[in-house]
């Protein structure tokens, strides 16, 4: 790999600035992952955080640019960051209660071959075989999060945090690049929140890149080598979480939070 490809960031994003009104939710903010890095960003409640996702995910329009690899992404496209391999996850997991839990991982799965109908006759044999091994796949993810013995359960039948573990397999059929993750530790309980750890090590092992907003600061410290931290839409800080907390602007935040 050249050097220039090592210094080429996964995610670039660069003085994004969002306005709702009045409110500047997201104030020319600009922030790198890089391949294989998991980055945290905090902030007071209302800082932009879940903003700043919802713009690289093309869910909210802005000033700025996104870039994947260095190509630019467009803005206000929703799903279009998907083609660059980057999935978001949100604040209450998305999965569909009418469908089992292997179906709700099998949405994600990506068959990448291209197929037209008088292809897809002549290739059928070598197509059920990529089927049965996209399944396998399925179960596979399902066994990571512990609920291959629910593969054919409705996930209605799922509690919160087996949701969440259920995102989280979907996420790893999708074979993300970069996971864009809001809050995604929240209302878990302390055994659910070290399993959601253990998954998310898997995911970086794997070698996907994580961007985490989080306000549990211990799950972050466990996860992340950088954080970014924002206050009224502004980056503050940002660096290794020994640095970000130890700057007098975030603890000053973070202190005017707590008043
Ligand atoms: N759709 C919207 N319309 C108007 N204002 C909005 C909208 N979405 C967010 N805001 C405002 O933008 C600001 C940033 O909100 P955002 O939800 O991004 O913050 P956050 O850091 O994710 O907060 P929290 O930690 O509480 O989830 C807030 O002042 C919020 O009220």
């Amino acid at each position: 790999m050249s050097a220039v490809r090592e210094e080429t960031p996964l995610l670039r994003c660069d003085g994004i600035t969002v306005r709702f009104g009045g409110v500047t939710a997201v104030d020319d903010v600009s922030l790198e992952v890089r391949p294989g890095e998991v980055v945290g960003l905090v902030g007071p409640n209302g800082s932009g955080k879940s903003t700043l996702l919802n713009v690289v995910s093309g869910l909210v329009g802005a000033a700025g640019s996104v870039r994947v690899d260095g190509a630019e992404v467009p803005l206000s496209k929703p799903g279009r960051i998907t083609r660059h391999g980057v999935f978001r996850t949100y604040q209450t997991p998305q999965v569909d209660p009418g469908l089992t839990c292997l179906e709700n991982v099998m949405v994600a799965s990506r068959d990448r071959g291209r197929r037209t109908t008088a292809s897809a006759w002549l290739r059928r044999r070598s197509m059920w075989a990529r089927d049965r091994e996209r399944w396998g796949e399925g179960a596979e993810a399902l066994r990571r999060v512990g609920l291959l013995d629910r593969a054919h359960q409705p996930a209605a039948g799922l509690a919160y945090g087996e949701r969440r573990h259920l995102e989280i397999a979907r996420a790893l059929m999708a074979r993300p690049r970069l996971l864009l993750m809001d809050e995604p530790a929240a209302g878990l309980s302390s055994v659910e929140t070290e399993r959601l750890v253990e998954l998310l090590e898997q995911v970086a092992e794997l070698g996907g890149s994580l961007l985490l907003v989080e306000h549990k600061i211990a799950f972050l410290e466990r996860l992340c080598g950088r954080i970014v931290v924002l206050q009224t839409g502004r980056r503050i800080a940002a660096g290794t979480p020994a640095e970000v907390w130890s700057h007098p602007e975030v603890i000053s935040a973070y202190l005017g939070e707590a008043r």
